[in-house]
């Protein structure tokens, strides 16, 4: 298979400078043609310059034609076939299930955005009619619409090289609110965001649009991403990575002359609260379930369940019995990269060293670039006296918190960071003891369910992907789901504005039939 290693930069493809690189192949360590260079300083510069010439036209694309747009890119990434499918594989490590079930999910979304573009509800119309007679003050016409936000840069995350990547969820909801985007494509996977970014571009060709609607720069480092981040015309960020990261991109937003969101995905260890009635009826059950969603992907889930948390008793030991059943026979995986595998094996080594924590079981060793499961268990007390024990450890390692009771159960949950996700397994004689963990839960996490694990994010209306700092940067919002939208929209008020200059659905005649309210109905 050949393809450009380019950055695509307004419809034309333009190679970077400087020393060349190379993707690795995860489960070798071998180089893969071709090489790639990273973009300069001025092709970055000529990114944000033609995004911003395109904004006020791709902001205005009928609402078809922009849901039309989003098809075309589905419909492109679909044609590309087996070729995306075996880099992607190549470079990720991923099995090819995995991947094929990714690029549905990464259609899915498109089209998800596609119809919710179709329908228009995202655009927010809301008309308050002037009242010419109200007393003791006249009313003045109030029509409200939500608008695009301007160029929206995008770092495609290491792990989802579909989905959250390139033409994944932050790519697909700035340009369903009618944002241009810049995507820094992730170092990992080049020839996959290559292949992608270039299903975008035809797309862009195919329907007409403004050149600089997008474009895909490679880079190594660390510098152009920076640049792009610190650019005036850049209006707001997207991010799936680390803390660090993440972390760092929003110190450069919010310094920057003109501040602006940065909405960064970044570290969560997902708590699984075990309530005791569950336990007791089906410990055994919940453990090996648990096993098969900590080793998923080689546990290089954002959602990865990195806590679980019971009251001590034969249930947790009938659940921690299954576990260490079920773990030795789990495969070592190999993992997206050597920074990764050596972060990961740096985690572990953290807390087996540590004193407190006793390690209950491991998977197979692997070789090479390959994670092994691990699980862990602590004390309520001793968790709740080291913080370094509520840290991400990216990969399938988990620690198991025995509390004492259900009040440290609880303090352990009021003692964690901002969580994607919370679990909770229970039975129905749960219910009284879990709706009082309830509240704390809804102030810690960004989507609570039950009987189940939160590997795996349904694609929809009503998910939320997101969840207090560090889950990400804006607890607000999500990225994942139709109300990613949001994050890249603001609303504009037009005041007795007269009819022939209003956009076309705030006027009276409303001749799309875009849904608004009217005085608040
Ligand atoms: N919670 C989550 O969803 C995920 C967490 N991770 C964590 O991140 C670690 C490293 O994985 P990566 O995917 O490489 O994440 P990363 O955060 O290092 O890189 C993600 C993207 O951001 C860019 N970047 C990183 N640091 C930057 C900085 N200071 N300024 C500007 N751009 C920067 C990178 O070039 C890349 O394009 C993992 O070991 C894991 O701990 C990784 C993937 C997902
Ligand atoms: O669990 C999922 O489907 C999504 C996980 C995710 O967002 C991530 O790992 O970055």
């Amino acid at each position: 298979m050949t393809f450009s290693s380019d950055n695509l930069i307004g419809g034309e493809r333009v190679p970077g400078a400087g020393a060349p690189w190379r993707a690795v192949e995860a489960a070798t360590g071998s180089a893969l043609e071709p090489a790639f260079a990273s973009a300069t300083a001025e092709q970055a510069e000529r990114a944000c310059a033609l995004a911003a010439e395109a904004f006020d036209t791709y902001r205005e694309t009928p609402l078809q034609a922009r849901a039309d747009f989003l098809d075309a890119i589905a419909r492109n990434i679909l044609d590309l076939g087996d070729d995306l499918v075996t880099r992607c594989m190549a470079e990720t490590g991923l099995p090819r299930p995995r991947i094929e079930g990714e690029r549905g999910r990464t259609v899915g979304q498109l089209r998800m955005f596609a119809e919710v573009v179709r329908r228009g509800a995202f655009l927010g119309l809301r008309v308050d009619p002037a009242q010419p007679e109200r007393k003791p003050l006249p009313r003045p016409d109030l029509r409200l619409r939500r608008i695009a936000v301007g160029p929206v840069l995008v770092f495609g995350a290491s792990n989802f090289p579909l989905a959250f990547s390139v033409a994944g969820g932050d790519t697909a909801s700035a340009l369903a609110a009618g944002c241009p985007v810049i995507v820094k494509a992730h170092p990992a996977h080049p020839g996959t965001s290559a292949l992608v970014g270039g299903a975008i571009q035809r797309a862009v060709a195919e329907c007409g649009l403004p050149a600089g609607v997008f474009a895909l720069l490679f880079e190594e480092g660390i510098a152009i991403g920076q640049r792009l981040a610190a650019d005036p015309r850049v209006a707001a960020i997207g991010f799936t990575g680390s803390r660090r990261g993440g972390t760092a991109l929003m110190q450069i937003a919010a310094t920057r002359a003109t501040p602006i969101p940065v909405y960064a995905e970044m570290s969560s260890i997902n708590p699984v609260v075990l309530m005791p009635a569950a336990l007791q009826a089906r410990g055994a059950e919940i453990g090996k379930a648990f096993v098969a969603s900590l080793t998923l992907g080689s546990g290089q889930f954002c959602t990865n369940p990195g806590l679980v948390l019971a009251v001590d008793g034969p249930g947790l030991d009938a659940f921690l019995a299954a576990a260490s059943e079920a773990l030795p026979n789990v495969a070592a995986a190999t993992m997206l990269t050597p920074g990764i595998h050596k972060a990961y094996c740096e985690g572990v080594a953290a807390l087996e060293s540590n004193p407190a924590v006793e390690r209950v079981a491991q998977g197979q060793e692997g070789t090479g670039q390959q994670g092994q499961p691990v699980l862990f268990a602590t004390t309520g007390a001793a968790f709740r006296a080291d913080h370094r024990l509520g840290e991400e450890v990216f990969g399938a390692a988990s620690l198991v918190v025995r509390c004492a009771d259900t009040n440290e159960l609880r303090a352990v949950l009021e003692g964690l960071e901002g969580q994607l996700t919370a679990a909770l397994h229970m039975d129905p004689s749960d219910h009284v003891e879990t709706r009082g963990l309830l509240p704390v839960l809804e102030r810690k996490v960004g989507r609570i369910l039950v009987n189940g694990f939160g590997t795996g994010v349904e694609v929809g209306h009503a998910m939320v992907h997101g969840g207090p700092f560090p889950a990400t940067s804006d607890g607000r919002t999500t990225s994942v789901g139709s109300l990613a939208i949001d994050r890249f929209l603001r609303p504009v008020s037009y005041q007795d504005m007269p009819e022939a200059l209003l956009p076309e659905a705030l006027t009276d005649a409303n001749p799309a039939q875009l849904p608004r309210s009217v005085d608040g109905a």
